[in-house]
């Protein structure tokens, strides 16, 4: 998918919602257990119900690595699903890589190649080497981690290095990679006051926008500082839309919150 066709998709739902997949096995409906595989009958029902409400999907990866191989064996086909019956979907997988180029290049490999996943988030802390081989795929895009929506982001991130705040080396310095044009970034919902800055230096790039829902950032607050004339946001929420409900009806709970949170963008799209 290109940034264009996004764009598109974001017109047609009036919606730049992604919709997170972290599938807890403690949380879901008990009915779910004693199907042969719940994370994807789970994955399913929520994709089922909210499809025409996002434009995206973000299976977290350390939510199916967990159960073993019968969680890779759920991503498989969730994005197989996905691929399959909603290919207009953009689909994240949210696994954090990054490593030695030779071993980058395997991670590539696995989700953009073998699961076909349109991108993947990595990790900036290796450097050049360690991205380019995500960005060397073709039509994909490798999502970079910049500013986090966690409280450890203050850490290191917004610590001066040089005079100048490491988020903003890394998205300065990531542009002058091969293939740059492949890269979106991570940006958390709970830092919305940093987008001014952060769009001076990336105005045309999407940013995937973790953090509102369970962790409390505020989408008007991102929209706000954060939206470029073709949008540039996937905000993605996950248990506040896959957990609404623990009952028979959590698709359909989902959708009702799902509902919410694009009748919401709507609104600003409109604006
Ligand atoms: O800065 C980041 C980067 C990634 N995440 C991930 O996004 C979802 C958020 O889930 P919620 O339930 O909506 O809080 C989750 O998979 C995180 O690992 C993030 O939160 N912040």
């Amino acid at each position: 998918m290109t940034t264009q066709q996004l764009y598109e998709q974001i017109q047609q739902k009036k919606s730049f919602l992604s919709v997170g997949l972290d599938v807890d096995l403690t949380k879901i409906p008990q009915h779910l257990l004693a199907t042969e595989d719940p994370i994807f009958e789970f994955n399913k029902a929520i994709i089922d119900a909210t499809h025409d409400l996002c434009v995206a999907y973000k299976p977290n990866t350390a939510f199916f690595e967990a159960y073993g191989l019968k969680g890779w064996h759920s991503l498989e086909k969730t994005i197989q699903y996905l691929n399959q019956k909603h290919p207009e979907q953009f689909t994240i997988a949210d696994a954090k890589r990054g490593d030695i180029g030779n071993t980058s290049a395997m991670y590539a490999k696995a989700f953009l190649q073998d699961m076909d996943f349109d991108s993947i988030t990595v990790a900036p802390y290796m450097g050049k080497d360690s991205v380019e081989p995500f960005l060397a795929v073709k039509d994909k895009f490798t999502i970079l981690l910049a500013l986090t929506s966690n409280e450890g982001a203050f850490d290191f991130q917004t610590k001066k290095v040089d005079s100048v705040e490491l988020y903003k080396t890394v998205l300065e310095t990531s542009k002058t990679w091969k293939n740059s044009e492949n890269l979106m970034y991570v940006v958390g919902a709970t830092k919305a006051e940093y987008f001014t800055e952060i769009r001076k230096i990336i105005p045309d790039s999407f940013i995937l926008v973790p953090g509102v829902g369970a962790q409390g950032g505020s989408l008007r607050e991102v929209c706000k500082y954060g939206m470029n004339d073709k949008v540039g946001l996937l905000v993605n929420s996950s248990r506040a839309i896959i957990y609404a409900s623990s009952g028979e009806d959590f698709a359909e709970k989902a959708r009702e919150e799902a509902l919410k949170v694009q009748k919401e963008m709507e609104e600003i799209l409109n604006k």
